[in-house]
């Protein structure tokens, strides 16, 4: 692991560099076969800085959601390795990575999947309870000052807007203190200031809490809220951008073509990042 070593992007901020909550080493993913052959994952190592707020950019199809689901254990890779923490989630078997997930990790999806019957704060301790295991109750009070739903905790999902049902599904994952969090366009179904106030809430708890975030986005604004951004195109690391704001990415966003091409060198070829 030396001319491949994972990407140190934004860890120069962090403390403890070169300390990854996640990290993948070379993975590739092919869907379909034949002239149906879709290469989504193309040889990428990154690492994950942990503690630090990092979005997946990139054009449509560029592998951003593939990235993601295989870093999380909810997709298998082809080939390669992929890490949580120290576990190499690759040689899990289904129970153990059925496990792992449960653990270590936290998810935030676009639709905010809150089961209807619960009350709010019901819906953020669910996890736990499934595994039996009880919150830790000054982190909870904590997790729910952070999110500001001391409130509206006895209140049932169809009570709540939609800012404050995504709110509960982030309090729910930061509930169990995991080794990372990653959100799918978390605010994808919300208005723009309730999504404002949700990314800002992400990143007080990685500023605050010392979470580890990993966010897939389309949305430059909302890419500015991270540490650090990764641009995927056509399945592989093409750049990344540390301190963002919405102007730089959108910038960046140009430089690919209408099919999702990179048209435009690294502007770090120095991170380390597989951008071949
Ligand atoms: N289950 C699947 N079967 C076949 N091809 C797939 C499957 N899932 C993804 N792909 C293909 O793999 C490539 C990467 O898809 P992925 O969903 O990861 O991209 P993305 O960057 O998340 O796209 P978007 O921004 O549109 O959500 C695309 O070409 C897509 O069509």
């Amino acid at each position: 692991m030396t001319n491949t070593a994972p990407s140190t992007a934004g860890a120069e901020h962090a403390p403890g560099a070169g300390d990854f909550a996640a990290r993948t080493q070379q993975i590739a993913k092919v869907y379909g076969r034949g002239d149906a052959q879709v290469v989504a994952l193309d040889a990428v190592t990154v690492g994950i800085p942990r503690g630090r707020f990092t979005a997946i950019m990139g054009p449509s199809g560029s592998g951003k959601s593939t990235l993601m689901h295989c870093m999380a254990g909810l997709d298998s890779v082809d080939s390669g390795q992929v890490l949580i923490g120290d576990t190499e989630l690759t040689r899990l078997k289904d129970k153990q990575l059925t496990r792992l997930r449960r653990d270590k990790i936290g998810f935030i999806f676009q639709a905010f999947n809150l089961v209807p019957t619960l009350t709010a704060l019901e819906n953020i301790t669910l996890p736990m309870d499934i595994a039996g295991r009880k919150a830790d109750k000054e982190w909870l009070d904590a997790v729910i000052d952070t999110v500001g739903l001391r409130p509206r905790l006895k209140h049932r999902p169809t009570e709540l807007s939609g800012g404050q049902q995504q709110r509960v599904a982030c309090a729910r994952a930061l509930a169990s203190r995991p080794e990372i969090i990653f959100a799918d366009e978390p605010t994808g179904n919300l208005d723009s200031r309730s999504g404002a106030e949700v990314l800002g809430f992400l990143r007080d708890s990685v500023r605050r809490m010392g979470q580890t975030i990993v966010m897939v986005t389309h949305d430059p604004s909302a890419a500015a809220y991270a540490d650090q951004v990764l641009f995927l195109s056509d399945g592989q690391i093409v750049d990344t951008m540390t301190e963002p704001t919405a102007e730089r990415v959108l910038e960046r966003m140009k430089g690919f073509d209408a099919g999702g091409h990179n048209t435009r060198p690294a502007s770090t070829p120095e991170s380390g990042v597989s951008a071949r």
